[in-house]
């Protein structure tokens, strides 16, 4: 785990050793996630939310409450519908220390497109949120720019790359102090998916 140490306020980790058979079963096609997750991926860029748009990504969401995002709704789909990000979870948790009851999956269909600098502050996390992002398939790099609510003259930038099986971990006052974003590249060979841990407040 590299600690990339943002002075105790905020906090920034990776690493990609110790993992247990799950992440074996990401290498090939499928990546090991069953039906459940693309079915509720698939589900979400059909259109399930009224507005029906061509997404850059698909998206499903795994948890016990319902999840707030980019002013839609999201209904969780039941842990048990994926025994592989249980075990996923409970590898995360170990290596962290921390616990997290969703998770918010990303599948990346067109690796051109960024993803927009934000921060996941939304209140629902509450102060200073531990967020652990795994990443599977195509390497990515993940900007981080220092700025937010609390800082209003961004001074900080740092690029870290995202490889397969690694883990990146946002704690502190990270979300709070910093943005970050995917920046635009061209487009990949590989389909890259991302898997988000957080802890929603209950
Ligand atoms: O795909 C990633 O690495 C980041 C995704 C992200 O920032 C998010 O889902 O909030
Ligand atoms: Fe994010």
């Amino acid at each position: 785990m590299v600690d990339y140490g943002m002075g105790g306020m905020a906090g920034m980790g990776m690493g990609s050793k110790g993992w247990g058979s799950a992440m074996g079963g990401f290498g090939g096609k499928g990546y090991g996630i069953d039906g459940g997750m693309y079915g509720g991926m698939a589900g979400l860029a059909g259109g399930m939310f009224g507005k029906d748009y061509d997404e850059p990504r698909l998206t499903c969401y795994f948890g016990e409450k319902a999840y707030k995002y980019s002013n839609r709704i999201i209904e969780p789909l039941p842990w048990s519908r994926s025994p592989v990000l249980q075990e996923i979870k409970a590898l995360v948790e170990n290596m962290t220390g921390e616990s997290f009851n969703s998770v918010l999956c990303n599948r990346y269909r067109r690796e051109i497109l960024e993803f927009q600098l934000h921060s996941d502050n939304e209140q629902v996390y509450g102060p200073k949120p531990t967020i652990a992002s795994v990443t599977l398939g195509a390497e990515r790099d993940f900007d981080l720019r220092e700025g937010g609510s609390r800082i209003t003259a961004p001074s900080c930038q740092l690029r870290v790359r995202l490889a397969h099986g690694s883990l990146l971990v946002m704690s502190g006052a990270t979300q709070e102090c910093w943005q970050h974003s995917l920046p635009r590249r061209k487009a990949l060979k590989d389909e890259r998916i991302n898997l988000t841990f957080r802890r929603i407040m209950q």
